[in-house]
């Protein structure tokens, strides 16, 4: 293993025999002839990869994929049938809920038996044990038996324990998933804590922005098979093709992912984000003004168009009150965001949606036309929709994305009728005045006097 690998897997392959029916299990353990009666099925077939010191890498995949499967190898609960897995440092992992704690003892018991299979001494929990109770925050709870914990109380315990271990693998199942935002934001900086101490984390979530402001990589797995890894951002809008593709597509886009080299996706990308910038930092020079405009080779390069159900998005456009196109844009001007709607197939109950997202793929904001109550009963085939989004550019200076959608109710469920992620891109211009920080521009002008 190289020096700075701290997870090594090799072609690891889980699989189970499965059984029609319990009796078919024991006429093969009898079978004069030993005859089979079960079936193979794969929960991980082949998967290889490694995982870098200090590394976060994202695990995402559609339910059944292998991630559980995974990630019980990793920590030993599982045996794989074939392949070769190598870790190097102590693994801390906060697996599925339920497993882990015994519901008959306290939080405080509970603490001191998981600490001890983590392999802290007595002293160690005893010295970490209020700093423990303190993140968890669960209050006299952690004296009473944790069968009395809601789901919420429990994965804040559990959550407190695997992140005060000192552990060099940190591993989080879905764990977040639970509890409050407040508990989760806390959760989250404790996670940016551990990146910066240069603690590994393999982190599985069904949230896209989690995954793309988390991870550094990410894998994605489905049907036991290893589709893809990549950067974040190309991961995730991979599984989201997958989630929101039709059944009969799946087997063709599976191929499409599996095409994709991971590496040279990850060149490409890199590659795109450099010459956002390099045109960003010349144009700035060249506009001192800071009036918009537009820049003809600013558009994106990572435009993914899906689930058009006869319905297209089309012209999307980003323009000024007076009409003109721009995409080069002046903080605190007002703009519109624009496309067009054709109508193949006549929809029922449409709305439109907007969201505007970062160059790593967090979304800042968005917006629809209307609630779902007040969605547009019919729009006939044939029909074409102008939408019309007005905004305020209170961004700081930096490269963003648009997305478009339009939802319509098909079989009683609310559905994308098409949907552009990354349809257009804009960046938004430095100035002489420029003092505020982050990514909003919160209007935060400073007044300061003498007293
Ligand atoms: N003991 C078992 N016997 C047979 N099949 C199993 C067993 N354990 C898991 N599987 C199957 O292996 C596949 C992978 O399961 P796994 O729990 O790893 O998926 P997952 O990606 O974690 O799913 P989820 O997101 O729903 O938690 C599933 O189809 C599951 O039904």
């Amino acid at each position: 293993m190289a020096e700075n690998t701290v997870i090594e897997i090799k072609n690891l392959t889980k699989t189970y025999k499965l059984y029609n029916t319990p009796s078919d299990r024991v006429k093969e353990a009898f079978h004069p002839f030993r005859k089979k009666f079960h079936r193979i099925f794969s929960a991980l077939n082949d998967v290889s990869f490694d995982v870098k010191r200090g590394e976060t890498l994202g695990i995402v995949g559609r339910n059944g994929s292998g991630k559980s499967t995974l990630l019980q190898i990793l920590c030993g609960i599982l045996n794989p049938t074939d392949g070769l897995i190598e870790v190097n440092g102590r693994i801390s992992a906060l697996l599925e809920l339920g497993a882990g704690f015994n519901p008959e003892f306290t939080g405080r018991e509970n603490v001191f038996i998981n600490g001890a299979i983590l392999g802290l001494t007595n002293k160690e929990i005893q010295e970490r044990f209020d700093d423990i109770a303190d993140f968890a925050d669960i209050g006299d709870f952690v004296d009473q038996p944790v069968k009395t914990y809601s789901s919420g109380m429990y994965v804040r315990l559990a959550f407190s324990v695997a992140i005060h271990v000192n552990a060099d693998i940190l591993i989080v199942d879905e764990a977040l998933a639970v509890g409050d935002e407040i508990f989760q934001r806390k959760c989250f900086s404790r996670i940016q804590q551990l990146q910066k101490e240069e603690t590994t984390i393999l982190f599985v979530s069904h949230s896209a922005s989690q995954i793309v402001e988390l991870c550094n990589r990410a894998i994605l797995l489905d049907q036991g098979e290893l589709l893809l890894m990549g950067t974040p951002k190309s991961v995730v809008s991979e599984y989201h093709k997958l989630i929101f593709s039709e059944e009969d597509k799946i087997d063709s886009l599976r191929e499409t992912i599996r095409a994709l080299n991971a590496k040279e996706l990850r060149e490409q990308e890199n590659y795109n984000k450099l010459k956002i910038t390099e045109q960003s930092a010349q144009t700035i020079a060249d506009e001192p003004n800071l009036q918009e405009f537009y820049e003809p080779n600013l558009v994106p390069k990572s435009t993914i168009s899906y689930n058009s159900r006869g319905v297209h998005i089309t012209d999307v456009q980003i323009t000024t009150p007076d009409g003109n196109l721009v995409n080069v844009l002046v903080r605190r001007h007002k703009y519109f965001y624009t496309y067009k709607v054709r109508f193949e197939n006549t929809a029922y109950n449409v709305r439109f949606g907007m969201m505007i997202k970062t160059v790593s793929g967090v979304e800042l904001g968005g917006s629809a036309s209307s609630s779902v109550k007040d969605a547009i009963p019919c729009i006939e085939a044939g029909e074409t929709v102008s939408v019309k989004f007005s905004f305020k550019c209170l961004l700081q200076p930096g490269v963003y994305f648009f997305n478009a959608g339009a939802l319509g109710v098909v079989d009683g469920t609310e559905v994308y009728l098409h949907r552009l992620i990354d349809a257009a891109v804009f960046r938004v211009q430095a100035g002489d005045h420029f003092l505020s920080t982050g990514l909003i521009d919160f209007y935060a002008d400073p007044v300061v006097s003498v007293l």
